[in-house]
């Protein structure tokens, strides 16, 4: 896999990415998301972590603007969520590779790039950062799971965004594969790309620079992994993961402890 730094149309790392204020959001009858107010640093990859159930795809979905809120704002990039102007500028990989099973890799990625006014060289970059040139010219539709998320990631990465927002991207992955895309993420945080990565593995947010902890639609905390280490007594951040909370499930009324900003 290619580890070169990608050179994305990122804004400069410094202020924030993503902002969201009061955001609640009611999926059938049920609240989801229920107050969240955050912010997302530019050129950073944050990890966002939480049980499943906890509203991790659903607070994604709203920062991609294809959510409905009940209430609150999320801003990307100083729009609104969904305007326009972010088509090309946010990148979205789904849970489920949604790609064209009948298409090879490249055509898939060369299609996608076309939307996006990408061409042949941005393609096999793209191709070259999942580590897939040897299935290049594989129609799609024959690719195991693992090297099928692969495709859909390099489908959203040809686009070169600014943000690219990731619903669990290393799941069916094996380690060695695991190890290079968080290397590939790392160099693209560095060329000023903001990240955010959702994950049920504890172990990936030592990867992250900033961690947004959500348990039952709420944010229970805004941290470094070295944060959360020292605040869940424990290098283990899965187990100091339980631990925060275990101790939000004490406070009365079960409203999180006061949220840390990274
Ligand atoms: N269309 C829907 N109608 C009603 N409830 C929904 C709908 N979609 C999701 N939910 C509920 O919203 C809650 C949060 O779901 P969401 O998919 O955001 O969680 P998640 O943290 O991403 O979970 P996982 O890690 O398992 O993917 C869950 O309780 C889920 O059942």
């Amino acid at each position: 896999m290619s580890h070169s730094a990608a050179t994305s149309t990122a804004v400069p790392a410094v202020g924030m990415a993503v902002t969201a204020s009061a955001l609640h959001v009611t999926r059938g009858k049920v609240p989801v998301l229920r107050g969240l107010d955050f912010s997302i640093q530019a050129g950073r990859i944050t990890g966002l972590l939480g049980p499943s159930g906890s509203g991790k795809t659903t607070l994604m979905r709203a920062i991609m603007g294809v959510q409905v809120l009940t209430s609150g704002s999320v801003q990307v990039l100083g729009q609104p969520a969904g305007h326009p102007d972010l088509r090309h500028r946010v990148g979205y990989v789904t849970q489920s590779p949604s790609v064209y099973p009948d298409l090879t890799v490249e055509a898939n990625v060369r299609y996608f790039g076309a939307m996006h006014r990408k061409g042949r060289a941005e393609a096999a970059e793209a191709i070259a950062a999942v580590g897939l040139e040897p299935q290049a010219r594989q129609k799609t539709g024959d690719l195991s799971g693992g090297q099928l998320s692969r495709v859909s990631l390099a489908c959203a990465l040809v686009a070169r965004p600014s943000v690219l927002v990731l619903d669990e991207p290393t799941v069916g992955l094996d380690p060695v594969l695991r190890a290079d895309l968080w290397d590939r993420f790392r160099s693209m945080a560095e060329a000023g790309t903001t990240l955010l990565v959702s994950s049920h593995v504890m172990e990936e947010a030592s990867h992250c620079g900033s961690l947004l902890l959500l348990r039952e639609g709420k944010l229970l905390a805004q941290l470094t992994p070295a944060e959360l280490s020292q605040r869940g007594h424990s290098a283990d951040l899965e187990k100091a993961f339980l631990h925060i909370i275990q101790d939000a499930a004490k406070t009365p009324g079960g409203s999180p402890e006061k949220t840390v900003r990274s």
